[in-house]
């Protein structure tokens, strides 16, 4: 990282602080529930992954808290305000939604003089957060010649040049290669230990599983899962992989146990979900029936993922609702 973002966050002074709550919020677009009464909140001190599949209406959560949308029902707030109740807002929440538009003939140097006044903030403030996206040696560059991640540190530079204490990051990861992706888990992760809030979107899990320490997982407008990462790797249900030569043989044995089988039996070949590798090792060895693969199947983070998003009808037991208070209520840990 080029040199460590400066405490304290400006903005939010006086009793507020950077939780987002977002509250039975709802937006229909004619016919489509883009939101569908979504609740969950972002805590101040820690990054949030706000994680769902393309459409699931990350976007246009992120766009109500702006003031740029208005709900059908519900609210969104930061530090207790509206968006448009928050008194220079440039300097308290710093968002890119979209991969921003950068002039091609103008500097990087340019581009953040131009949103310098807007902002608030002195030129002397442009220089500093160049410098803190790594930017800071083609700082005189044309745009145009920029790479897709030097973009997008630009549109980063721009949303912390108010020192914002809440992020609102659509996609940032977008672009950069895996040491852009290091360096801005770094400055991510930087900015959290400050105390800022940091909100960050993606439809893939595994680009933010080594940033966040929450998240918040919706899928067609609802409110799939919210957690810490930790309580999201609690939801994993024991796998494991079995092959036998003598395909009946084990059907039988699975059926007499009563355990889950995904796919066919007929091969011999299965996965069994909710049962330990011991306990099928140990069934087929007192009831003889040959096993020639026994092992335990991690789905990984990302595949806890794609279940909840898949499943995003009924929602897994416990999903939700064990997570609430502690997004609602308790202190960050
Ligand atoms: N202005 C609009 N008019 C009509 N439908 C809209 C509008 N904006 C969004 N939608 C619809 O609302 C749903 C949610 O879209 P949204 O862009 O919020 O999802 P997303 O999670 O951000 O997806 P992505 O990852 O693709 O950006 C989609 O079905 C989308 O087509």
């Amino acid at each position: 990282m080029a040199s460590t973002p400066q405490p304290p966050p400006a903005g939010l002074r006086g009793g507020t602080d950077g939780t987002v709550v977002i509250d039975h919020l709802s937006k229909r677009f004619g016919p489509v529930r883009a939101v569908d009464d979504l609740s969950f909140s972002v805590a101040p001190g820690r990054v949030t992954g706000f994680l769902g599949p393309n459409g699931a209406g990350k976007t246009t959560t992120l766009r109500m808290l702006l003031g740029l949308v208005r709900p059908t029902s519900g609210s969104a707030t930061i530090g207790g305000l509206a968006y448009g109740q928050i008194p220079r807002p440039a300097r308290t929440v710093g968002a890119a939604l979209e991969a921003a538009s950068f002039h091609p003939g103008r500097s990087a140097l340019d581009h953040l003089r131009v949103y310098a006044p807007q902002v608030g903030v002195p030129d002397a403030r442009v220089r500093e957060v160049l410098q803190l996206v790594g930017l800071d040696a083609v700082a005189d560059r044309r745009v145009g010649g920029f790479s897709l991640g030097m973009r997008q540190r630009l549109a980063l530079a721009a949303t912390l040049l108010g020192d914002p204490a809440v992020l609102l990051l659509d996609e940032p990861a977008n672009g950069l290669d895996p040491e852009g992706i290091r360096w801005l888990r770094e400055l991510l992760r930087a900015l959290a230990a400050q105390g800022r809030t940091v909100l960050v979107s993606s439809h893939v899990l595994s680009e933010v599983e080594q940033t966040v320490d929450d998240v918040v997982i919706i899928a067609r407008g609802r409110l799939v899962h919210a957690s810490s990462l930790a309580g999201l790797a609690g939801l994993a249900r024991p796998r494991v992989h079995v092959v036998s030569p003598d395909p009946s043989a084990l059907a039988a044995l699975v059926e007499r146990a009563g355990w889950a089988p995904v796919g066919s039996s007929t091969s011999g070949r299965l996965e069994l979900v909710d049962v330990r590798a011991a306990t099928v090792g140990a069934a087929a060895f007192a009831a003889g029936v040959e096993l020639h693969e026994l092992s335990e199947v991690d789905v990984g983070l990302e595949g806890i993922f794609l279940e909840l998003v898949g499943e995003a009808g009924p929602v897994p037991t416990g999903a939700v609702g064990d997570t609430q208070g502690r997004h609602r209520g308790e202190a960050p840990r």
